[in-house]
């Protein structure tokens, strides 16, 4: 049986949230890991003023992309990108976009979605679900297609304590529900919305749930797999540790905490924190699209892609190590010392909220009002508390998801893949994982762009004193020529002792 670097050699992929943070990944680790693959399609929106192309170039340069750089200087050539605004019928992509796609593509990721927790029913609905509807109808027009991957989320049925790696009944029937908001204004919609999403927590989770049955559906024409991630954290190991590029989720809450923004947050210590490295939900991806077209299973395979249930961790945990990276290497410009506790008592949550958000915003803002400048922190903590009470639901339970299919998967894959594409999340070790998520990244990127700032603007005023002040230019030669006559005085004498 083929490997799965054999598998993607010579296949045209399609991706949609390319783009994205997880879809940027899964780019990376094809072009890296399959480099016989034959081209990748990628369903992009031209986006604040940027044309599609310009944003695929862009992404193509970033720091993520070195490792594939380095192996292949030419990897651009196999990416392709086609104009698509999902939110549009028949997903914008022109006729001739989608002979091409029709004729070509060999395998499906759908990454694309909106994750925001807040989003309007109609707007989460039209991508979440009808963008998904209409990708699985082009999708059964492709000639040779042989796995179609839908990216879900391990909270689809957050409503359920316990898991299975089954597509459960959805809340309602999507086609009906389709039909009955199209008619209603949105002031209508945000009204029921409450209603409809029930014992959801919000309008994400909904939807994803609708999308996975709207896959289903199609299981009889199209090899479906649904990969299920829990929270997706930064890179364990690859292309290097602790790589994201985005605030969503817990990142957000770990730099607020280590600029000691953040004092208090409402989770439950004894609860599992189901974090799950990106790099290892693209490998499981990957696998999955690999074991969907070779093994042509007769019905949608669901992959929980959790951690909780084999290498278990806990928020009181993740509390603990979040603070101690900080303590040990603290952000710059920090508001407070980080100090972050996390309590399931919603009155304690109040008083620490009270004590260590307001009254220091309301004093700082004080002290911006008195010397003149604009007062800014009290408007950060309410965006702050804005942000965490959508994020509380999910830290203060726990949930139990079955994860068989991924013991499956990965006991398919032959000892090679197991190490290229490895998503045994028995190897993680959190205490280090934690460490590479604050430090590595959010560290270095903070420090980077103040550090490129900083140059750019000595080397800017420079220049401009340079070119109006002949002392200043005095000066220059001066400690050049100074410079170059210790360099040769020094490559001298090191010629003399050799
Ligand atoms: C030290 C103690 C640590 C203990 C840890 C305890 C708990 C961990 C917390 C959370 C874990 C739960 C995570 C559950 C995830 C479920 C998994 C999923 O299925 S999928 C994807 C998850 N989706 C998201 O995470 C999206 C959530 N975000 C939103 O919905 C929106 O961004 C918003 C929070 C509603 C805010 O919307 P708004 O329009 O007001 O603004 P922006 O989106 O433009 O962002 C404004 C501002 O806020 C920053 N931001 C965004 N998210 C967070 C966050 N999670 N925490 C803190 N700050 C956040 C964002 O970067 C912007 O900042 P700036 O203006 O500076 O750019
Ligand atoms: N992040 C997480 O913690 C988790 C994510 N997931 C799932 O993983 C998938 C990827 O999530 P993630 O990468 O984090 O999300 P991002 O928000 O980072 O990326 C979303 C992608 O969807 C694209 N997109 C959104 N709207 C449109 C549109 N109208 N037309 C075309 N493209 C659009 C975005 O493109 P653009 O750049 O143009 O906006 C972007 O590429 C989602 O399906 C999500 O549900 C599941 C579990 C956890």
């Amino acid at each position: 049986m083929a490997s799965i670097a054999e598998y993607y050699a010579g296949k045209n992929v399609l991706i949609t949230g390319a783009t994205g943070f997880m879809g940027k990944v899964l780019v990376e680790k094809l072009l890296r890991s399959c480099p016989e693959v034959k081209a990748l399609y990628l369903l992009v929106r031209p986006k604040a003023g940027q044309s599609m192309q310009q944003r695929v170039s862009d992404m193509m340069t970033c720091k993520l992309f070195d490792r594939v750089r380095e192996d292949n200087p030419d990897f651009h050539q196999k990416i392709i990108p086609i104009s698509s605004e999902l939110m549009q019928p028949g997903l914008a992509i022109s006729p001739e976009d989608v002979e091409k796609l029709t004729g070509c593509i060999d395998v499906v990721f759908h990454c694309a979605a909106t994750i925001r927790f807040d989003e309007p029913l109609k707007h989460a609905l039209q991508l979440n679900v009808i963008a998904t509807q209409q990708l699985v109808s082009l999708a059964k027009q492709m000639h040779h297609l042989e796995a179609f991957i839908h990216i879900s989320t391990a909270y689809a049925n957050c409503n359920r304590k316990h898991i299975d790696e089954v597509i459960y009944p959805p809340p309602v029937e999507p086609k009906k529900l389709i039909e009955s908001l199209e008619w209603m204004d949105d002031g209508i919609v945000r009204d029921i919305t409450p209603r409809l999403i029930g014992d959801r927590p919000n309008t994400y989770t909904y939807t994803k749930a609708l999308a996975e049955f709207v896959v289903q559906q199609e299981q009889d024409k199209l090899n479906i797999a649904i990969i299920r991630p829990s929270i997706v954290g930064a890179s364990w190991q690859e292309p290097f540790p602790g790589w994201i590029d985005n605030f969503n989720g817990p990142s957000g809450v770990f730099i607020a905490a280590g600029k000691g923004i953040l004092r208090t947050m409402r989770a439950n210590n004894d609860a599992v924190a189901d974090l799950i490295p990106v790099d290892m939900v693209i490998n499981l991806t990957l696998a999955a699209g690999w074991y969907t077209a070779v093994h042509r299973p007769k019905s949608a395979v669901v992959y929980n892609c959790t951690t909780g249930g084999i290498n278990p961790f806990h928020w009181g945990e993740i509390e603990h190590h979040v603070m101690s990276s900080f303590k040990r290497n603290p952000l710059e410009q920090a508001f407070r010392r980080p100090n972050a506790n996390i309590t399931s008592n919603y009155l304690i949550n109040q008083y620490w909220i009270l004590v260590s958000h307001k009254f220091p915003a309301l004093i700082y803002d004080l002290f911006l009002r008195l010397s003149g400048q604009k007062p800014q922190m009290m408007r950060i903590f309410n965006r702050l508390h804005k942000a965490i009470s959508l994020l509380e639901y999910f830290s203060s339970q726990d949930w139990e998801w079955n994860s068989e299919n991924m013991n499956m998967l990965m006991s398919q894959l032959t000892p090679e893949d197991r190490k290229t594409f490895n998503f045994d999340v028995r190897q993680l070790n959190w205490p280090e994982y934690i460490e590479n998520y604050c430090i590595v990244y959010l560290l270095k990127r903070l420090r980077n762009i103040r550090y490129t700032f900083n140059t750019l603007l000595v080397v800017f005023i420079w220049r401009v004193f340079i070119a109006r002040s002949q002392m200043a230019r005095n000066i220059w030669y001066f400690v050049v020529s100074l410079c170059f006559k210790f360099l040769s005085y020094f490559r001298a004498s090191s010629t003399i002792t050799n």
